[in-house]
């Protein structure tokens, strides 16, 4: 086995090609092995492998500083930079992570997870190097999806202007997590044709040296002209960054070559390669798109699994009805059609849906501009990625009182893509902006009442739900929901647990049938219920949360007592003041002490004993 000898990226300067070659081949199966156990991002980390190997082949990690834009595709990285032997743990608890990470390996050079910082990430360590006379290389691999976000093309704009030494490699596979989208891909695709001109000319000129040179002159003036015509078109060089490609990359023997020259060069310069995300999985190579993240699988059957009726199901189900009943409802998502449910909205429903690509900001801004022209936008978005369009929200939504309603899915702890994506912060970042509504339902038919609903009140809705599954209900159903009102669940005699969302289910279990606890789901965050908690200040109240405690629902709550003059004994659950790691969510929750042991140890304190079972 090659990748025995190999503790260190050092180790790829002694091996032959023919070593390196087989190496790709070990590597490969081992990401396979490992994802096939973990689940994890195998298409993206499959299509690297090479240009990776190439990378640490020509350049000297840590020194020379590699940077991995989202970070997801660094499998092969990892298991070349002294993690080898830690790779099974990938995105287990206490196991090394999924993404790139300052803290697990001074090879990792940035701490990543969401998409399109690795551009300014660079420029910065090009600044300082040169300002401290440092000499190291800097190369920013950025996936072709990952360039759709705004950060990366202003970063680009900067960076042609100050002409810092460094290497861009744009890892074109023509895929996001679906199809990739923008003008710059249909741009790549063009140039990748043009790759295959190329190779024709090359054989094209050979013939017709041989014929008549003459000819041959002429044809070849007329693509020098053609050519100047094409560079002017090509944006890089608007950029005043030098453009190299398209080129191979599975060709590992051809990107060392064109790795040394071009490392060689002053100012800044982009490599296009091309790739095959799944490279060398059939099964992922046919469908990069299930493929992009699996949960775990059988390596030597690998088949598709469905991980249940989730949340993003139920709103996708719920949208796609709706738009049948609202012709005015328009849904957005930033690159993640999948993720969100919309696969089924998005075939259904093509003239009012739109993929804007990796750039949050874009989308809520594009559904304000909607809104202002009569049309009912919903933006359906990841929690932890909203974080991204918080300006956005404020200024070009929440000022006007826009109506536009957003789909916050993985709201809450998400598990195994660790800090960088838990959805903790929206109760947050949503509650202090005027003008913005924020409900969590805690089932499917509570969520199809709040988004009818939500498309009526007008003003900026936030509705947000887990990841997680969910019971599905029957198409067609609209219930009404009295908006702004908590529902009482189950009465108590001392003290109300107010809940909502996934940690309902949670408050009902630590009840039990116990007469002296209540439950509250408290559905309605902004504006809270507060005739309803003037009533239940006369009892002892526990909010739990699946948040950040700190400015979350039970700050909420605590605000408004102090705002009604009402003092009762109040205990806020929430998750503690530091970034949580990866592991599965009930550990997570365990740790946070919101699940429901964690609410019986809080009653206890509340001097609400345990029941002693009978
Ligand atoms: C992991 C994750 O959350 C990924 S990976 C990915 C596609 C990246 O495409 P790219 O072409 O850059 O890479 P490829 O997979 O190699 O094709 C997206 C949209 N996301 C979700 C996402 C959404 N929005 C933001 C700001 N960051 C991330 N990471
Ligand atoms: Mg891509």
């Amino acid at each position: 086995m090659v990748l025995e000898k190999v503790n260190g990226p050092e180790d790829l300067k002694n091996l032959s090609l023919e070593e390196l070659l087989l190496l790709a081949e070990e590597i490969r199966s081992e990401i396979i092995r490992v994802t096939a156990q973990n689940g994890g991002h195998l298409a993206s980390s499959l299509g690297v492998v090479e240009l990776i190997l190439a990378l640490h082949r020509v350049f000297q990690s840590p020194k020379d500083k590699i940077l991995f834009d989202v970070g997801h595709q660094a499998y092969a990285h990892k298991l070349v930079t002294g993690r080898k032997d830690r790779f099974h743990t990938l995105r287990q608890e206490g196991g090394i992570s999924g993404f790139t990470k300052v803290s697990e390996s001074p090879h990792d050079a940035i701490t990543v997870g969401h998409a399109s910082t690795s551009l300014a990430n660079a420029l910065g360590m090009a600044l300082a190097r040169d300002l401290r006379g440092e000499d190291h290389h800097v190369v920013a691999v950025i996936g072709d999806g990952a360039l759709t976000g705004g950060m990366a093309l202003a970063a680009l704009n900067k960076i042609g202007e100050l002409q810092k030494r460094m290497l861009i490699i744009l890892n074109d596979n023509e895929m996001s997590i679906s199809e990739n989208v923008g003008a710059l891909n249909k741009y790549f695709k063009e140039l990748q044709i043009r790759k295959w001109v190329q190779d024709a000319e090359k054989l094209g000129r050979n013939i017709l040296e041989r014929i008549s040179p003459q000819l041959f002159g002429l044809v070849d003036r007329a693509k020098e002209a053609a050519k100047l015509l094409l560079h002017q078109e090509n944006p890089f060089y608007a950029w005043g960054i030098r453009y190299v490609g398209p080129v191979d990359g599975h060709d590992l023997k051809g990107l060392i070559h064109i790795l040394e020259h071009l490392k060689e060069l002053e100012g800044p310069t982009l490599l296009h390669v091309v790739t095959k995300k799944g490279k060398g999985y059939k099964v992922a190579e046919a469908d990069p798109i299930y493929w992009h993240g699996p949960p775990g699988f059988n390596p030597e059957k690998p088949e598709k699994v469905s991980k249940g009726y989730s949340w993003s199901q139920a709103f996708g189900d719920a949208v796609t009805e709706l738009a049948h009943l609202e012709p005015k409802l328009f849904v957005i998502t930033p690159a993640m059609r999948e993720g969100s449910g919309l696969v089924r909205y998005s075939i259904e429903h093509p003239e009012r849906y739109l993929d804007v690509g990796i750039c949050e900001d874009v989308a809520v801004t594009t559904a304000a501009g909607l809104a202002l022209k009569g049309m009912k936008p919903i933006v359906a978005i990841y929690s932890t990625f909203l974080q991204r369009a918080y300006d956005q929200a404020i200024h070009d939504v929440a000022i006007e009182n826009l109506p536009v309603v957003f789909a916050i899915d993985r709201a809450g702890v998400v598990g195994a893509d660790g800090p960088t994506h838990h959805g903790v912060f929206d109760i947050a970042y949503l509650r202090t902006i005027p003008n913005f509504q924020i409900a969590a339902p805690k089932d499917a038919l509570e969520l199809r009442a709040m988004l009818k609903k939500a498309l009526e009140v007008g003003g900026p809705v936030a509705i947000r739900y887990p990841r997680d599954n969910v019971e599905r209900v029957e198409e067609g159903l609209w219930p009404e929901i009295a908006w702004g009102t908590w529902e009482v669940l189950k009465e108590g005699t001392e003290v109300y647990i107010l809940a909502f969302g996934k940690t309902l289910r949670y408050a009902l279990e630590a009840a039990g049938d116990d007469p002296r606890v209540g439950v509250v789901n408290a559905r309605f965050l902004k504006p809270l219920d507060r005739e309803m908690l003037r009533k239940l200040s006369h009892y002892k109240l526990l909010t739990v949360e699946d948040h950040q405690k700190m400015g979350g629902f039970g700050s909420a709550v605590l605000e408004a007592l102090n705002e009604m003059g009402l003092r009762p004994e109040v205990r806020v659950l929430g998750l503690p003041d530091r970034f949580l790691e990866h592991g599965p969510i009930p550990s997570l929750h365990r740790q946070a002490g919101i699940d429901p042991e964690g609410i019986r140890k809080a009653l206890e304190e509340m001097g609400v004993e345990r029941v002693r079972e009978r």
